[in-house]
C-alpha cells in the first residue's frame, strides 16, 4: 500500500486545527472547573497543526529549518498536553522536567539536522525526548485510572502507551539502522509506515479522549454539586437523607445500633433581625464547621433546610448519641461567633436524639420521632438535648 504521506500530513493539520478550534468554543460552553485546561489542550492543538502544516510543506520549504521549527512545536503540543492533562487530573506538573525535555530536543534537532545533516541521530533523540513527554502523560493517566476506572481514563492510557510503543520501536529502528530517513518517502520500511500511521492517529485520538475525560468530570462534579448545600457545603436535605437510608439498609443487613439527632438554632430569627442576613449566613457556616470538626468519619452530617441539621450515627446507641450532642450542644453555647461585621455573638442549639426501635423500623418515623425529641428540647426551654 502506497502511503501519500504528504497529504496525509496535511490533513491531519486541517483536522487538528479544526479540533483546536472546536476544543476552544467548546470551552466557552463548558464547566468553568475545566476551561483552562481545555483551552490550553486547544491551542495544543493549534500549534500542532502548524508543525504538521509545517511537515507537510517540506518538499517545499528549507527542509532542515522546517523540521527543526515544526519538531519544536510538535514536542511543545505535547508538552502542553501533559500539563493540561496533570491539571485536569489535579496532579503535580513535573514542569521542570517537559521544559528541559523540549529544550534539549530542540537543541538536539538543531544541531543534527542544521550542523551535522544526520537524519538518525535527530530521529533518535527526538523518539528519545518526546518520549519522556509521553511517559509523563502516561504516569498522569495511570494516576488517574488509578482514581477511579473511567473508560476514557484508560483510552487515554492505551492510546499513550502506544505512542510510546511506537516511539521505542523508531528509536530502536534508528538505532539499528544506518540510512534510516524519510527521503524516500514511498519505498520507507514497514517499521516505518506503521509508526508514522500512529502518530499521526494519536493526537486526534487523544483529543477525543481528552474531550470525554472533561465531560466525566463535568458530570461529575454536577452530581456532587447537586447533593451539597451550596451555603455551608455539606450534605443537602436530598443527600442526607439517601445516606441515611443506606445506613438503615446496612443495619437491616449487619445489625448494630443507629442513632438519630436532629438540632435547630435557638431563637435564629433574632440572628437575623439583629445582624442581617448575611450574618446570619456566617452563622450558619461556622456553627456547620464547628460540628463537623467533632463528629466522626462514618457519621451522617447535612443540613436539612434553614436553621435545621441532621446527624445519623451509625454503631452508636442512645446514650452514646446523647452524649455526643451534649458535647456540641456545649461547644456551641462556649463559641463566640465572629463576623465579618465585627464583633462577636453566641448562639445555642437544640437537639432531639431517637435511637432505632427495631431494624424495620423507616426512616420517616425514626426523623419523626427525633423531630419530636427535639420539639420538645425547644418546649423545655431550648439549648438541651432531649432523647426520644
Ligand atoms: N441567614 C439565614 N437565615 C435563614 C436561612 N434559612 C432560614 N433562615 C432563617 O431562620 C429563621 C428561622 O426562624 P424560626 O423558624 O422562627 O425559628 P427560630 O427563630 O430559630 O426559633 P426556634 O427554632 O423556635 O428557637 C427565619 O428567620 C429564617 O429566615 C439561611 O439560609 N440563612
Amino acid at each position: 500500500m502506497q502511503i501519500d504521506l504528504i497529504a496525509s500530513l496535511f490533513s491531519l493539520a486541517v483536522l487538528l486545527i479544526l479540533m483546536g478550534l472546536w476544543m476552544l468554543a467548546a470551552s466557552f460552553t463548558r464547566d468553568e472547573a475545566h476551561r483552562q485546561q481545555m483551552r490550553l489542550w486547544a491551542l495544543a492543538n493549534l500549534v500542532m497543526g502548524i508543525a504538521y502544516g509545517l511537515f507537510s510543506s517540506r518538499l517545499t520549504l528549507p527542509l532542515g529549518w522546517t523540521l527543526v521549527v515544526a519538531n519544536f512545536l510538535l514536542a511543545l503540543a505535547y508538552g502542553a498536553y501533559a500539563v493540561a492533562l496533570a491539571s485536569l487530573f489535579g496532579q503535580r506538573h513535573y514542569l521542570l522536567i517537559k521544559i528541559l525535555s523540549i529544550s534539549l530536543g530542540t537543541f538536539a534537532l538543531y544541531y543534527f539536522e542544521i550542523i551535522r545533516s544526520d537524519d538518525s541521530y535527530r530521529i533518535l533523540l527526538l523518539a528519545g525526548l518526546t518520549l519522556v513527554v509521553w511517559t509523563l502523560a502516561l504516569l498522569h493517566c495511570i494516576g488517574a485510572w488509578r482514581q477511579q476506572h473511567s473508560p476514557h481514563v484508560i483510552f487515554m492510557t492505551l492510546t499513550l502507551a502506544s505512542l510510546i510503543l511506537v516511539s521505542l520501536t523508531r528509536l530502536l529502528a534508528a538505532w539499528y539502522s544506518s540510512d534510516f530517513g524519510y527521503q524516500t518517502l514511498p519505498d520507507f520500511s514497514a517499521i516505518i509506515k506503521t509508526t508514522t500511521f500512529v502518530l499521526i492517529l494519536a493526537p486526534p485520538l487523544l483529543t477525543v479522549g481528552f474531550f470525554m475525560i472533561c465531560a466525566d468530570y463535568t458530570q461529575q462534579r454536577f452530581k456532587t454539586l447537586a447533593n451539597l448545600d451550596s451555603l455551608t457545603g455539606i450534605n443537602n436535605r436530598r443527600a442526607t437523607l439517601a445516606l441515611a437510608e443506606q445506613a438503615l439498609a446496612n443495619q437491616h443487613r449487619h445489625g448494630g445500633d443507629l442513632c438519630c439527632v436532629m438540632m435547630d438554632i435557638d431563637h435564629f430569627k433574632n440572628v437575623n433581625d439583629n445582624h442581617g442576613h448575611a450574618v446570619g449566613d456566617e452563622v450558619l457556616k461556622k456553627l456547620t464547621a464547628l460540628m463537623q470538626g467533632r463528629i466522626r468519619r462514618g457519621d451522617i452530617f447535612g443540613r436539612l433546610g434553614g436553621e435545621e441539621f441532621a446527624l445519623f450515627l451509625p454503631n452508636a446507641d442512645e446514650a452514646q448519641a446523647a452524649k455526643l450532642a451534649d458535647t456540641l450542644r456545649q461547644a456551641i453555647a462556649d463559641t463566640h461567633i465572629t463576623t465579618t461585621k465585627g464583633g462577636a455573638l453566641q448562639v445555642t442549639v437544640s437537639f432531639g436524639v431517637a435511637q432505632r426501635r427495631h431494624r424495620d423500623e423507616p426512616l420517616s418515623q425514626l426523623l419523626s420521632r427525633a423531630d419530636s425529641a427535639l420539639y420538645e428540647a425547644k418546649h423545655q426551654g431550648r439549648n438541651r438535648v432531649v432523647v426520644m
